[in-house]
């Protein structure tokens, strides 16, 4: 058979045309830029959609079985969404019509509120068991702070998170004051060397800056969940999985009956923590708070970049990092809201509605243990 060259030609053509579709289509990967969960810092405090993902840019395989199976969806099963309780788990029945009625138990964007008597404790745990969960805790104890540091480890190893893999970070200027307290299987203590300072605000509103570092340089991928905490308080009763959540905030003991014009937030439009008059859901603490990893982190970020245009502008907020929390989480609504039981006060008289104190801060003399009063 004779081929003039045009046929020739078009046979060659047909077949580059049918081997690059075949390749293209049956590649065994392709590599695109996953959507980036952290918003770029505009200041605001806005956040972006908050569902799983990851710190910062990455690549993510796009495979053919993409399409039912792949590593991100896999990953669904270890997130906070999924909730997965063992066979046979026998516990009390839950009441639909009966339940706490003398507090509220939902923010209005439907956030759970905890309360002791909103939860079980055993199916919680049972479920938070099979995802084999980490759980970074934060305290810092800089200067004569460090004395609280003792009571504080104690406790949190009788109450926090009992039974889970707990790593707690220690931040102090004084590391050979830290005390040696016995830990369970499964719980560390870390130690990071900070500076001092004799301005107790700047050590205080320092924490957002240096838990940023932390989570960028040392917790992502080995920490699911983180809680910031105050060093000059004691467990008193459990905190655990109930508390679990994306992003976690603790309602202030000091004024959870007050209106909101009551509340202390910063009152200065210029500076980056400002609420104005008729904003504002609850006034939560500086001294506890947390939730998944990435959420912390987006926190962290945010609070301290808007903490550092304040200063820029010669204004810190009037609570410190706890101001600019309160303004991050007006616009950021926290997915899990913790009773003041999570955060109570000894000098306080206990009110009804408050049935167990779980975390509490000490009495203390400011003027002695601060180094500026
Ligand atoms: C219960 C609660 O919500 N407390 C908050 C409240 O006052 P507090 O009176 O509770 O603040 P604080 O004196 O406990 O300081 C906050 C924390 O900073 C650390 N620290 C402070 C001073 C010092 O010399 N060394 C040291 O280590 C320590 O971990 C301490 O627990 O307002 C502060 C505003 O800045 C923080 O938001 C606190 O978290
Ligand atoms: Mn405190």
């Amino acid at each position: 058979m004779q081929l003039n060259s045009k046929t020739v030609t078009g046979v060659l053509l047909t077949v580059l045309i049918l081997g690059v579709l075949y390749w293209y289509l049956f590649q065994p990967f392709r590599l695109v830029p996953e959507r980036t969960q952290l918003a770029p810092d505009n200041g605001l405090g806005v956040a972006p959609p908050r569902a799983g993902g990851a710190l910062g840019n990455r690549l993510v395989r796009l495979c053919p079985e993409a399409l039912c199976r792949c590593a991100p969806l896999d990953n669904l099963s270890n997130s906070d969404f999924h909730l997965v309780a063992p066979d046979h788990l026998l516990y009390k029945q839950p009441s639909i019509v009966q339940g706490r009625t003398d507090v509220v138990t939902v923010t209005p964007w439907l956030a759970p509120v905890i309360w002791e008597g909103t939860f079980n404790p055993l199916l919680l745990d049972s479920i938070y068991k099979l995802k084999n969960i980490t759980i970074a805790a934060t305290v810092f104890a800089v200067g004569k702070y460090i004395r609280f540091l003792k009571d504080f480890l104690v406790t949190a190893e009788k109450h926090f998170f009992t039974g889970f893999g707990v790593h707690i970070y220690v931040f102090t200027d004084r590391v050979d004051e830290v005390p040696h307290v016995q830990m369970a299987p499964g719980r560390q203590l870390m130690v990071i060397s900070v500076p001092s300072s004799n301005r107790w605000q700047e050590i205080s509103a320092r924490r957002m800056e240096l838990v940023r570092t932390l989570i960028e340089e040392k917790l992502r991928d080995h920490v699911d969940y983180i809680f910031c905490l105050d060093v000059d308080s004691q467990f008193h009763g459990r905190w655990g999985t109930e508390s679990l959540g994306g992003l976690v905030a603790v309602i202030h003991p000091g004024y959870y009956r007050d209106d909101r014009s009551k509340f202390p937030y910063e009152r200065r439009p210029e500076s980056r923590a400002y609420v104005a008059p008729g904003e504002g859901d609850f006034y939560y603490c500086g001294g506890a708070f947390g939730g998944l990893l990435q959420e912390v982190h987006q926190l962290v970020k945010i609070c301290h970049s808007n903490f550092l245009d304040d200063a820029k502008n010669n204004i810190e907020a009037a609570w410190q990092e706890e101001s600019h929390l309160n303004r991050y989480m007006w616009i950021n609504k926290p997915s899990k809201v913790l009773s003041p039981e999570y955060l109570w006060q000894d000098f306080k008289p206990i009110n009804p509605e408050v049935r167990i104190i779980r975390f509490s801060g000490v009495t203390k003399n400011y003027a002695e243990i601060r180094p500026n009063a």
